[in-house]
């Protein structure tokens, strides 16, 4: 007993000790949830000698649940871990069991992105359709907003109808949407597979269904405990409801500043009117931190402060003062990184390890300036969200293009020759093949003497080898950056991502092109085709060896539930972050929650920093609102923005603020307060009016009253005139 409840503070006790009915934890980051959720499973068995397999721990990803069942097993030395799984986790263990009700059997598929996205290649090639009538990332969002909104009742399709009828609903439907709606519900059920959505709501069909099952699982379920409640989605919330019907013991662990998943269906009002929706509900508030020093801790409350829609709650510190918040900014994004390298080095000087150092984004293109530099600089690292920049698809694809107008090689035309489709398949490419090895020639040089077969009508390779030829006869005098630019574009590449609707391929891309450009300006006479490619091929060979003592770069969505002595938040720009794609008030404070979420994930050391430069639509790159939000005494700078950049940069959000709809929350001055303008001077308040967005005031040195835009800063003053 007392070594489950040793190291835990009077509120972890109490969630570790509380077992019987509701019991609700509101806890701040790094206050020691998962350790509480951990010991109360722990107590639950050591204790009270509850069975693990009674218990049902839900986590919020798999491997924050393999981390659980490894605590947990540590603590009970209990093999069996019970149900320690994701809602969709726990639904297969149901289905598995239960899957018969509906006529499933046990061993049902679980789809994946990549399945959907075979399946709708069927069904377009039956149906005729194409990416000009849907993208297929498109198709995928229609599907789920079609199973979670507007047919929420489409299982009973899967469920009831054989699959004759399925299959004549598909053929009977003649739009796009219900083409590809209903062939996708017939494919689904013709292989016995199931998405994510399907999963959650089959085993709630089941238990409304069959009470016998029902009350099976609800009597086996003698404790639930779920963490992360704060992105818990509406159907998660109807299947604990249900789960917990019996025994009514159900304990919920969130923390509202750390909803990050709003878009995909969370809603925070399920932990904050918990104890309107179940009798009894006790509530435990946990808000001493233990991960981070008491400077990390000022600066992370002053930011989230600034969010109007929350519950006032500070992280309290508990662990002693340690070194200030540091803040740079930098005029390049290479800059930057190389300001977070030389911080890397001279933290590995004072005693860290790689190991103890992160580097957190909030999207994927921003590792390409860290990688480059961490490279040059010998930095090993890793990166844990996606691909390293060079492994990419799409950077890997824009490169063969680059390679195939300077060097025609084998691989590069294995690579583009087909993408987009050019209708040069398998049979095609298997006559190149013995035709080059016949006479001994490049796979392009084959293409290139047997355009006129036969065999290539109904192709694009004419095309290609025309694109090929323009492109090689003249790209020795043209900039890398302008050849790259209009390969993209005259090879349609660009154009098939567009349809794909895949914008962060894009975003990629763009990324590479303003890298050759800086290549560019950076290399003078050296700075041809050939020399880019031998330069750019030292990074895509980069990930060779896999050291253990490496610096971990991921972007903030993985680092969620994570912790860290060094982090480096690095790219706080607006437009980076906050996105660019920010349309809402509430999506504005979900950012901001998402920059509480990356800062809070630091123990003892916390840099941030941002880079000038121009986004990718060409305008100019201000610091992020959230650096600007953070009280400026609470950060130390190596390098402060110039007075200019900041002003304009609160113009650009004060602007952007508007379109936010923030004027609207935002407080006014009132007639007769007393105010100071930069340059105007003292004067007193006439009116304030929303609709113009501006105030009127009448200034001490002035004959007249002037409306002063809300995007000047007007600051309270003291004194009459
Ligand atoms: N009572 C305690 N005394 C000392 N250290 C503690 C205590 N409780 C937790 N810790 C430590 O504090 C850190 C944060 O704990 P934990 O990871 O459980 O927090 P969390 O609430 O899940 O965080 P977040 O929501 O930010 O991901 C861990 O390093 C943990 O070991």
């Amino acid at each position: 007993m007392e070594e489950i409840l040793l190291n835990l503070n009077g509120a972890q006790r109490e969630a570790v000790t509380s077992t019987e009915g509701f019991v609700r934890v509101i806890a701040g980051a790094g206050s020691g949830k998962t350790r509480a959720l951990s010991r109360r499973f722990a107590y639950l068995v050591n204790e009270l000698g509850i069975l693990p397999g009674n218990i049902l721990c839900v986590t919020f990803t798999n491997k924050s649940a393999n981390e659980m069942r490894q605590r947990i097993h540590n603590l009970t030395g209990d093999n069996d871990t019970g149900y320690i799984n994701t809602f969709h986790g726990f639904c297969v263990s149901i289905l598995q069991e239960d899957s018969h009700a509906v006529q499933y059997p046990k061993s049902f598929l679980v789809l994946d992105n990549s399945d959907v996205d075979a399946m709708l290649k069927i069904i377009y090639e039956e149906r005729g359709l194409t990416l000009r009538d849907m993208t297929f990332s498109k198709a995928r969002d229609m599907i789920e907003i079609r199973k979670t909104q507007k047919n929420p009742d489409y299982y009973l399709d899967m469920i009831t109808m054989s699959l004759d009828t399925l299959r004549r609903k598909y053929e009977e439907a003649d739009n796009a949407g219900d083409i590809i709606f209903y062939g996708y519900l017939y494919q689904e059920k013709k292989c016995f597979g199931l998405d994510y959505n399907d999963l959650i709501k089959f085993s709630l069909y089941i238990f409304a269904q069959n009470e016998a099952i029902r009350l099976k699982w609800q009597k086996r379920l003698e404790y639930i405990m779920i963490d992360e409640f704060q992105d818990i989605d509406a159907l998660q919330y109807r299947l604990m409801e249900v789960l917990c019907g019996y025994h009514g013991n159900l304990f919920i662990v969130g923390d509202p500043d750390q909803t990050i998943y709003t878009w995909r269906g969370a809603d925070v009002r399920y932990l904050l009117e918990f104890e309107r929706a179940f009798p009894k509900v006790k509530t435990i508030m946990m808000m001493e931190n233990y991960r981070s020093t008491p400077q990390i801790l000022a600066a992370v409350n002053s930011l989230i402060g600034k969010n109007k829609n929350r519950i006032d709650k500070d992280l309290l510190p508990t662990l002693p003062s340690g070194a200030p918040v540091v803040c740079h900014h930098a005029a390049t994004s290479e800059a930057e990184a190389a300001w977070m390298a030389g911080q890397i080095q001279a933290l590995r000087a004072a005693g860290a390890e790689y190991r103890d150092i992160t580097v957190l984004y909030r999207a994927h293109y921003i590792t390409r300036a860290v990688e480059e530099v961490f490279l040059r600089a010998e930095i090993p690292y890793t990166i844990y969200s996606g691909v390293q920049f060079f492994g990419r698809m799409e950077i890997k694809d824009a490169l063969s293009y680059l390679r195939m107008i300077a060097y025609k090689d084998d691989l590069s035309f294995l690579r583009v020759a087909n993408v987009p489709r050019r209708n040069l398949g398998e049979r095609r490419m298997k006559f190149l093949r013995e035709y080059a090895a016949e006479r001994r020639c490049s796979l392009y040089e084959a293409l290139r003497r047997s355009l006129e077969d036969e065999i290539f009508k109904g192709t694009k390779a004419a095309q290609f080898a025309a694109l090929v030829e323009s492109f090689s006869a003249d790209y020795a005098q043209r900039p890398i950056s302008e050849v790259l630019s209009a390969v993209l574009n005259e090879s349609g590449y660009e154009k098939m991502l567009r349809t794909e609707g895949s914008q962060e391929r894009l975003d990629n891309l763009a990324e590479l092109k303003q890298s050759v450009y800086e290549y560019e300006t950076s290399c003078g006479e050296e700075s041809t085709l050939e020399h880019y490619l031998a330069h750019v091929a030292l990074f895509t060979n980069s990930d060779a060896e896999d050291a253990r003592d490496k610096v971990k770069l991921m972007t903030v969505h993985t680092a969620k539930g994570l912790e860290f002595p060094y982090v480096f938040l690095c790219a706080m720009n607006e437009g980076i972050f906050p996105s660019r794609k920010t349309g809402t008030l509430q999506a504005m404070e979900e950012e901001r929650r998402l920059a509480f979420v990356a800062m809070t994930r630091a123990e003892k050391g916390l840099f941030l920093s941002e880079a000038e430069g121009r986004n990718f639509d060409g305008s100019p790159r201000y610091p992020s609102r959230f650096l600007l939000d953070i009280d400026p005494g609470l950060l130390a700078y190596t390098e402060k923005p110039r007075d200019g950049l900041i002003a304009e940069a609160r113009d650009y959000i004060a602007m952007s603020g508007r379109c936010l709809g923030e004027d609207a929350a935002r407080p006014l001055f009132s007639p007769g307060q007393r105010v100071k303008h930069s340059i105007f001077g003292l004067g007193t308040v006439v009116d304030a009016d929303r609709s113009k967005g501006a105030h009127i005031v009448q200034f001490d040195d002035m004959p007249t009253p002037r409306a002063i835009s809300f995007r000047a800063r007007l600051e309270e003053a003291q004194g009459a005139r």
